[in-house]
């Protein structure tokens, strides 16, 4: 069970000697084994709140447990994946030796963790294993980023923006890609998105944030059936998940009258 439990989490920053609140007593529960999304306006804390699951920042107080442990033993343990938004390849080295690093720096495979040839077959890029970065689509460096991500066979995998980048067609395709890759590694997943229609797509849960300071304001529990398929994209049910998505991210802005035109 690798479920992630927000406890009360607050993160404060310095910034020119004032202190900045990131994330202002946030609590969250992400289940075992789900795949939930974050959403919100610029500087709501969605990536502080990664980062803090990652153990790559420490909480101002408040407390995070994975599988009932603290991020710093989660991290050491290799149970964390990342997959940031810019897919930070060493450019210099192969499709496989880029999959490969972690099991280079971690001293060799970890229990029974998926071989970089098998993964590489997972993300949909063989027969470019001896490529290098730069003879990649962006789409395809990420497919990278994500075998990267799982090569040590993370209990929980993380996703900032991972498809951020990405032409529309393509973003949707490696969507449903990650889908698929969540499905059969069973990790628990948290996915910092901008695009309410990528939120529901992808998540049982969307977590609705505000900012200044980042704060929670609501969790939309998302009923579509599983797998996902294109298809719903143009259902009543998504857009109603849509609608209630956009509610809680725009409040009494959405009720606002247009101003009239002039001319
Ligand atoms: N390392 C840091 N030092 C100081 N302040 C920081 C740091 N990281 C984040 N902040 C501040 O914390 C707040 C939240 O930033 P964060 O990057 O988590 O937001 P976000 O929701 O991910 O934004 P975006 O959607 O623009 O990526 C911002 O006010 C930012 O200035």
């Amino acid at each position: 069970m690798t479920d992630i439990t927000i406890d009360h989490v607050t993160k404060n920053f310095a910034i020119d000697g004032r202190s900045v609140t990131a994330i202002d007593d946030i609590s969250l529960k992400f289940p075992s084994g789900s795949f939930s999304a974050l959403i919100g306006p610029s500087g709501c804390g969605k990536s502080t709140l990664l980062r803090l699951v990652a153990d790559i920042l420490a909480p101002s107080a408040g407390k995070i447990t994975i599988g009932g442990t603290p991020p710093d033993e989660a991290r050491r343990r290799h149970e964390i994946g990342f997959v940031f938004q810019d897919a930070s390849l060493l450019p210099w080295r192969s499709v496989m030796d880029n999959i490969a690093l972690p099991l280079e720096i971690a001293g060799g495979p970890i229990g029974d963790g998926p071989r970089p040839e098998t993964l590489i077959r997972l993300v949909g890029l063989s027969g470019f294993e001896n490529a290098k970065p730069a003879q990649l689509s962006g789409g395809m460096q990420q497919r990278v980023s994500i075998a990267r991500a799982l090569v040590l066979r993370p209990k929980i995998l993380l996703l900032d923006e991972p498809f951020g980048a990405l032409d529309e067609i393509t973003r949707q395709r490696m969507n449903m890609e990650l889908l698929r890759i969540w499905q059969e590694t069973g990790t628990t997943a948290i996915l910092v998105t901008h695009t309410i229609g990528e939120a529901v797509f992808m998540a049982d849960q969307v977590h609705v944030l505000a900012a200044h300071p980042g704060r929670l304001v609501t969790t939309i529990d998302v009923d579509l059936p599983r797998p996902r398929a294109l298809a719903m994209l143009q259902t009543p049910a998504f857009n109603h998940l849509e609608n209630a998505v956009r509610a809680a991210l725009f409040g009494d802005e959405l009720k606002a009258e247009p101003e009239p035109a002039h001319g």
